[in-house]
């Protein structure tokens, strides 16, 4: 009797034994693959047996160059005319809090792939030379960047002269007849460009529109998972004034007494999961109000602010990001960076 019990405490112990080991050996494996390939552990099995790549993901840490010289970090100077960070620790990104020089060296050495999406049918061609002309002499100088232009006209495409690693890739897209519906369609476009197109192609994507212009940096300080542009019209009053959609009939409702800041639609960025995640929401939202026949007061910028307020994004970009017009002056816009060319809204949008 003894010994048999004694015998079974002895296979159990091996199980348990045997259990730990084989855990510690998938372990082991993933973690090699991870440094020798990016994140490969990222294969989803489905319950079919599929093997579905996931996102491009890479594990770096902030690597700095041995011997780098920059101005030594204080804890205690710093901007006081603005505030640097939202009430979920994300920073906002001001000049004068950050180092161009550091944020460079650290993320050169992440070989990255930088996506960014524009749009331009009808008579929005006309913006499309500046804002190329201005990207290349402001925009992630230096890194990899890819534009993605979905035009209903590729014919008109300037030509535009392009920094090394650098290039231009256009999409035809049908016409529509109202304004509402291209800047709206966005978010359908863009989330079917991450997944068809995007993964394993990029590491981060940015959405901007195209009647801008670049006038000073705008570069790797931008990056974080998942990144919103403070509202150049609305980033000094109350939240009961920001433009949110008030009736509760539409996805994108706020109630008066919610919201953290005003987002704007003409800048939004991330990771390509977190930016593909915002897009199927959005493009999701808007169906369900097209349904109901119910279109948000401003579109799909209305349901990326409701987006932000239940998502929050890990970094947000001061207004320096998105201003309204570069001859507009504000006391704590120390720079501008990216700007609305001013326009004439009958001479360019096909209706009111
Ligand atoms: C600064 C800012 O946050 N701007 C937003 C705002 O007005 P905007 O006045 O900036 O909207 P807009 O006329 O620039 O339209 C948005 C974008 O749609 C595209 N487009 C539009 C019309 C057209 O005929 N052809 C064309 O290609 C183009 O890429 C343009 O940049 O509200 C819009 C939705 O209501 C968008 O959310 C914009 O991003
Ligand atoms: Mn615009």
């Amino acid at each position: 009797m003894m010994v048999r019990q004694n015998f079974l405490i002895a296979v159990l112990f091996g199980m348990i034994l045997s259990g730990l080991i084989y855990l510690n050996n998938i372990q082991c494996s993933c973690n090699q693959q991870i440094t020798e390939q990016g994140f490969n552990c990222s294969q989803q099995i489905t319950e079919q047996g599929i093997i579905k790549p996931k996102w491009k993901q890479k594990i770096f840490g902030l690597r700095s160059t041995p011997g780098l010289l920059y101005n030594q970090p204080s804890v205690l100077v710093g901007r006081t005319d603005v505030a640097s960070v939202s009430p979920w620790s994300a920073p906002i990104i001001w000049e004068g809090n950050f180092d161009s020089t550091l944020i460079d060296s650290i993320y050169k050495q992440q070989n990255l792939t930088i996506a960014t999406t524009v749009f331009a049918l009808g008579k929005y061609t006309r913006f499309v030379k500046d804002f190329l002309e201005s990207a290349e002499q402001h925009y992630f100088v230096g890194f990899r960047v890819h534009y993605y232009l979905f035009t209903d006209q590729p014919e008109s495409v300037p030509e535009v002269k392009m920094g090394e690693n650098r290039g231009l890739i256009v999409q035809k897209v049908p016409s529509l007849n109202r304004w509402q519906d291209i800047s709206m369609s966005r978010m359908e476009k863009l989330e079917k460009l991450i997944e068809n197109e995007l993964v394993n192609e990029a590491d981060y994507i940015f959405c901007l529109d195209i009647d801008a212009k670049f006038y000073g940096r705008w570069g790797a300080e931008t990056l974080g998972r998942l990144v919103g542009v403070i509202h150049p019209w609305l980033f000094n009053v109350p939240r009961s004034q920001f433009t949110y959609e008030r009736r509760p009939e539409s996805k994108a409702y706020i109630p008066v007494e919610e919201g953290d800041y005003y987002y704007a639609g003409a800048a939004f960025g991330g990771s390509l999961e977190d930016v593909h995640h915002l897009t199927k929401t959005c493009r999701e939202q808007l169906q369900i109000d097209a349904a109901n026949s119910i279109e948000a007061v401003w579109q799909e910028e209305s349901h990326l602010n409701k987006y932000f307020l239940l998502n929050k994004p890990s970094k947000l970009l001061s207004p320096e990001y998105m201003w309204w017009d570069v001859n507009e002056k504000a006391a704590q816009i120390k720079i501008v960076r990216l700007t609305n060319v001013p326009k004439n809204y009958a001479d360019v949008r096909p209706n009111p």
